[in-house]
């Protein structure tokens, strides 16, 4: 993995990046000069060849006035129109970044107007305004309409990873206002007013089009309740040393991003050239009922894709015929049902202790509690979703996963969560520390899902996936990844060769699994829209995304 590939996968919080510049400036770095250098490439993200202006859209390039034509190399990338740009200014080094984006435009021809209510700045970013003053550009100490009046985009510096309290008035009256304009704002580092760690808004908070972050990527843009506020998120590195970052975070970090590197790196992609379709793991699904056939469909379909080498499906014996129909290479069991449809019991002769791993869930139904007590009681590796977590909060066993002899993962979206930990704090707020809280409680691997899925293992490390799409937010679309989660459990566990797989290891291959999931939600949603992606759909994305090529 190269070093870029390496930083993408960190995550930092507020204080972790205190820490990590502070070696930096130890070691000689002088603070002016690290400021001009991030400042310089958010400058050539901004306006560079392939730079976001170009991709803002027709609003960036406004109606074109007489402006002396400007021979800078990076100016030659735009035609010669009228520009005006309005960068809004904090107190501290965000500002100070801002500052010296604001000089650089305006030396490439930019009309630049800045807004800076803050009598007091830090040392740094009083000299940048103090110089960006000498140059004629204008400071305003209050939004007025000279300011955003034809502004073609807003550059946000009020505030980055040091902001400590809620935002108040006049800033924050100032930031609703920027807000109702309806134009691109590229925030640096963070959206101002986002906690860096948590994602809470503090107050309030500027909704960009785009945040540049710096550096390494800062834990709270990760979280579901900041992502309004983020726009479209990418990292602008400026060179921290890995030796830095591992002196702060560990060799291992405990809250990692999963890149498609991380990704790809975990998946079964290549098979062993001798092998056979036991050794490729054999996966049990137990899911379905006759009120919920399609559930279990779509499970089998996502375990499908995983590769798996053997895959077998209870489900009620009614709706047997319906899963061979559908899935010809699979072994169907029929099991006894309840008058509601149901399974009301696995088949005599199952042996749970055949199988390398067991999904149970998707399409169940609450009726089905004693199969879900009998695979509790089993000791390979088992996954639990939908009514499977449902049965498990009635039953309030949570305590009694840690006595299981094999890993456990329970994959809850937030409804389910609250079920299953309701004295945990609430996982709509900060996830990261919710989604650690259940896995160490539960001793489980907890899956939570959301817009940012994150896994968590019980010794506090969390994976989070920072791509997807809300074409997901759709009816069986969590039965598919069930199904393709199985599938990889399975045949990780086959592999190990009983040796056992550790819980970092399965939770790895987890988020490996999520992120395949969110894949092919974004690819299916780049050709078929949004309104595209029902949870059929996305089962036939799922090869594509780790075929050739991708
Ligand atoms: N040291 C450097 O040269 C570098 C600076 N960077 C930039 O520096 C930022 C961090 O700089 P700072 O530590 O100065 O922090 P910020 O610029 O994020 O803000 C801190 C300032 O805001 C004030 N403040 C905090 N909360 C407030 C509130 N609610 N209302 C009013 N004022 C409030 C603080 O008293 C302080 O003056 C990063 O986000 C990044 O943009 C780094 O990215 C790169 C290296
Ligand atoms: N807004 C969203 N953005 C990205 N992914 C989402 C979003 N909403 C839901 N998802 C994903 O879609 C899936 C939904 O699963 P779930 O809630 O269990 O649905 P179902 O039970 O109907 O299959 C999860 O993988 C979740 O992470
Ligand atoms: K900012």
């Amino acid at each position: 993995m190269n070093r870029l590939e390496q930083i993408q996968q960190v995550t930092v919080t507020a204080q972790q990046m205190r820490d990590i510049e502070g070696r930096i400036f130890a070691a000689g770095m002088p603070v002016a000069a690290l400021m001009e250098k991030v400042a310089g490439a958010i400058v050539d993200r901004i306006i560079g060849d392939g730079g976001l202006v170009k991709h803002l859209g027709a609003s960036i390039l406004a109606t074109p006035k007489n402006y002396p034509p400007n021979t800078s190399p990076l100016y030659k990338n735009f035609p010669p129109q009228f520009r005006k740009v309005t960068i809004l200014v904090g107190p501290g080094h965000n500002g100070g970044d801002a500052l010296v984006v604001a000089r650089e435009l305006h030396f490439q021809g930019f009309i630049v107007g800045i807004y800076c209510p803050f009598p007091k700045l830090k040392e740094l970013t009083s000299q940048h305004a103090q110089y960006a003053k000498s140059l004629g550009i204008p400071f305003y100490e209050q939004i007025d309409n000279n300011l955003l009046k034809d502004c073609d985009l807003i550059i946000d510096g009020l505030f980055g990873f040091g902001l400590e309290r809620e935002i108040s008035d006049p800033i924050a009256s100032a930031i609703n206002q920027i807000n109702q304009l309806a134009k691109p704002i590229i925030s640096i580092d963070l959206p101002s007013g986002i906690h860096t760690d948590t994602g809470e808004v503090l107050g309030t908070a500027i909704r960009a089009t785009h945040t540049l972050c710096l550096g390494l990527w800062k834990q709270g843009l990760l979280q579901d309740r900041a992502l309004e506020y983020v726009g479209k998120a990418e990292l602008i590195d400026f060179d921290i040393p890995l030796a830095d970052i591992a002196a702060i975070l560990g060799e291992t970090p405990q809250i990692q991003r999963v890149t498609k590197a991380f990704a790809l790196a975990h998946l079964p992609l290549t098979r062993p050239p001798v092998t056979h379709k036991y050794k490729m793991g054999h996966l049990l699904l137990i899911c379905g009922s006759r009120r919920y056939a399609g559930g279990a469909i779509l499970t089998a379909l996502g375990a499908r894709a995983s590769g798996v080498g053997m895959l077998s499906i209870a489900v009620p014996e009614s709706i047997k015929p319906l899963l061979v129909s559908h899935l010809p290479e699979a072994l169907i069991i029929g099991c006894p049902e309840t008058e509601s449809g149901a399974i009301s019991h696995l088949l005599e002769g199952i042996d749970l202790e055949s199988y390398n791993a067991i999904a149970c869930g998707p399409g169940l139904t609450k009726d089905a509690t004693s199969v879900a007590k009998l695979v509790l009681d089993s000791d390979i590796p088992l996954l639990l979703d939908a009514d499977g977590l449902n049965i498990l909060a009635q039953m309030g066993t949570i305590p009694k996963l840690s006595k299981r002899q094999a890993l456990t993962i329970l994959t809850p979206h937030t409804g389910e969560f609250k079920r299953l930990f309701p004295d945990l704090p609430d996982s709509t707020q900060d996830r990261v520390n919710a989604v650690r809280e259940a896995s160490r409680l539960s001793s489980a691997i907890v899956l939570l899902k959301g817009a940012r899925t994150a896994i968590a293992t019980p010794d506090g490390s969390v994976f989070i996936v920072p791509e997807s799409t809300p074409a997901l937010a759709r009816g069986g679309s969590g039965d598919v990844l069930t199904g393709l989660l199985g599938g990889l459990v399975a045949q990780s566990s086959a592999c190990s060769c009983g040796t056992g797989v550790s819980p970092v290891s399965l939770a790895e291959i987890v988020a490996a699994g999520a992120w395949w999931h969110a894949q092919a939600g974004i690819l299916a949603a780049q050709e078929r829209t949004e309104l595209g992606v029902d949870a059929f759909t996305l089962t036939q994305y799922l090869i594509p995304v780790v075929g050739s090529g991708e």
